[in-house]
This record gives C-alpha cells, sequence and structure tokens, in this order.
C-alpha cells in the first residue's frame, strides 16, 4: 500500500485496492497475495477521518459503501491473502489485515494494532465485530471493542488479533515461507474451506447492507459524531507542534 503519508483508507485508494485485487483475482497465474505497507512505521491509519468529516450524506453513503465493498471482497477473497503489518494499525488497518487469512506482525513497540472506534467516540459497525469475534473469540473482542485496545506486538500476538510477531527486518521473508506453506493446500479445498468458514459473516452484511449505509449516514452526520471526529482530526494536526 503505497497512499503517503499514513496509507489512509480514502474513497480514492479503496478503489484502487479493489481494482488492483481484482486484477490479481482475474490472473489465473496468482494464487495468494500479501498486503504490506510503503509509509515508513505505518500500515495503514485505517478509514480516512476526512472522507466522514464535513461532507454531504451522498458522499458519506458513497464511502460507506466503498468501505463494505473492501471488507467483502477482501474477506471472501479465494486468494490466499496474508497482511505483513510493517507499522502501526488502528481501526480500518486492523480490519483490513483482519481480513487476512495470516497476519505477521513486526516486533516494534510502536506497532499496535486493535480497533481503537470507541476512543474517537465511533462504534464498530457489527461487521467489524464479527470479524475480531471470529478472530479472537468473543470474551476478547467484547473486551478489546468497549475499552478501544490498542495491542502492541506481544499482546496483539498472545489474544490472537495477529498470528505471527517477528524481527521487523523479517516480516516479509516470513510472510513469503507462510504463503508457501498456504499454497501447498490443494486450492479448491482450500478455497470451499474458506468460504464455510467466512460466508455466514459475509452474508449477515450481503443481507442488511443497504441498512447499514443508511445508519451509518445517520451516525456520521450527527452534530455530536460530526463535533467529535473534527477534535480528533485537530488533535493529530496539533501533535505535531
Ligand atoms: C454506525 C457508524 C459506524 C462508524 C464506524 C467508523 C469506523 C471507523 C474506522 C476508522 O478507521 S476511523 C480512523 C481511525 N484511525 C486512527 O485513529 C488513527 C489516527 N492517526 C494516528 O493515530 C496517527 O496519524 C498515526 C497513524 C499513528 C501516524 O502518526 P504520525 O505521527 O506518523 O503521523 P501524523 O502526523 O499523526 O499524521 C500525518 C497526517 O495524516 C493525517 N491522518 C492521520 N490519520 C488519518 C486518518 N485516519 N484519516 C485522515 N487523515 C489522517 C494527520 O491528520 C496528518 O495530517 P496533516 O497534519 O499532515 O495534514
Amino acid at each position: 500500500m503505497r497512499n503517503p503519508p499514513v496509507n489512509s483508507l480514502s474513497l480514492e485508494f479503496l478503489t484502487e485496492l479493489l481494482i488492483s485485487l481484482e486484477k490479481l483475482e482475474n490472473d489465473k497465474t496468482f494464487h495468494g497475495i500479501i498486503i504490506t505497507s510503503d509509509c515508513p512505521g505505518i500500515f495503514s491509519a485505517g478509514l480516512d477521518l476526512t472522507e466522514m468529516c464535513g461532507r454531504d450524506p451522498e458522499h458519506y453513503a458513497e464511502y460507506w459503501k466503498a468501505v463494505q465493498e473492501m471488507w467483502l471482497r477482501f474477506y471472501l477473497s479465494n486468494l490466499v491473502v496474508i497482511a505483513a503489518i510493517n507499522g502501526v494499525s488502528p481501526a480500518g488497518g486492523c480490519l483490513l489485515s483482519l481480513t487476512c487469512d495470516y497476519r505477521v506482525l513486526a516486533n516494534n513497540p510502536k506497532y499496535a494494532i486493535g480497533l481503537n472506534e470507541t476512543l474517537l467516540g465511533i462504534v464498530a459497525p457489527f461487521w467489524f465485530k464479527d470479524t475480531l469475534v471470529n478472530t479472537i473469540g468473543h470474551r476478547s473482542a467484547e473486551r478489546a471493542l468497549q475499552l478501544g485496545l490498542l495491542f502492541p506486538p506481544a499482546e496483539a500476538l498472545r489474544v490472537g488479533v495477529v498470528d505471527q510477531v517477528v524481527p521487523e527486518d523479517q516480516v516479509q521473508s516470513t510472510a513469503r515461507l507462510v504463503m508457501a506453506q498456504w499454497l501447498d493446500i490443494p486450492d479448491h479445498a482450500r478455497q470451499l474451506t474458506k468460504t464455510l468458514m467466512r460466508k455466514p459473516t459475509a452474508d449477515r452484511l450481503l443481507t442488511e447492507r443497504d441498512a447499514d449505509i443508511q445508519n451509518f449516514v445517520r451516525f456520521i452526520c450527527k452534530d455530536s459524531i460530526q463535533k467529535s471526529l473534527h477534535a480528533y482530526l485537530e488533535k493529530l494536526k496539533q501533535k505535531k507542534g
């Protein structure tokens, strides 16, 4: 991913990601992809806050549809998808990595990962929650979501948000090694098993997709939510000095 400075998931960047995924899926010589970041120290800062602030309802609806599409397409991809997490990964950045089949995180205490939405005064939707529950179990997910926990590497491994923590200079090579193991499995059997495991979760969003968009638009248009997001963005900008 290369969307400097922080790989935020803007509408344009999400669209590019989806086009890239589609191209790779349509090219039958590809069987797996590794998602990693070209922005030093940052895997992805998550959803682009500027897409959710000070825009009109039509824009919010278009943006949320693209976020849903990203989740659905990566979560259900027939390819083996591995996240080589080489930086901090809050909220939507964590969600993207949770859609993958395997997560390798660089062992750097700054590289926290988690669904921290509550810290921004917003609520992770049910499909974010379901993805986390499927990964780390109900009790750990409940605690992580309510407290908006961002896990440093050792904690992320302990709770199961990531599958492996390795020295920073070994993230890419480890991801390639893991990819080789996954590609050794007969593809049709692996793909059908992935679908078996994930389809019920994806189906819930597919059946409630429009309602979920309307719910997002209603929520994000609230004055109190806009104020919280503006304040959060300002805090990020002022951090610099
Ligand atoms: C029913 C309703 C449901 C609603 C659900 C909504 C679900 C939301 C999911 C999300 O993903 S919300 C986004 C959550 N993300 C974060 O909380 C991360 C915020 N960013 C940071 O903590 C830091 O930027 C960083 C990633 C740790 C990097 O720190 P660093 O010091 O390296 O850079 P900064 O100076 O902070 O940032 C540079 C530049 O980028 C802007 N920026 C950062 N994050 C975002 C973002 N997510 N979206 C848009 N822009 C972002 C930041 O403001 C700086 O901008 P400038 O000052 O350079 O203009």
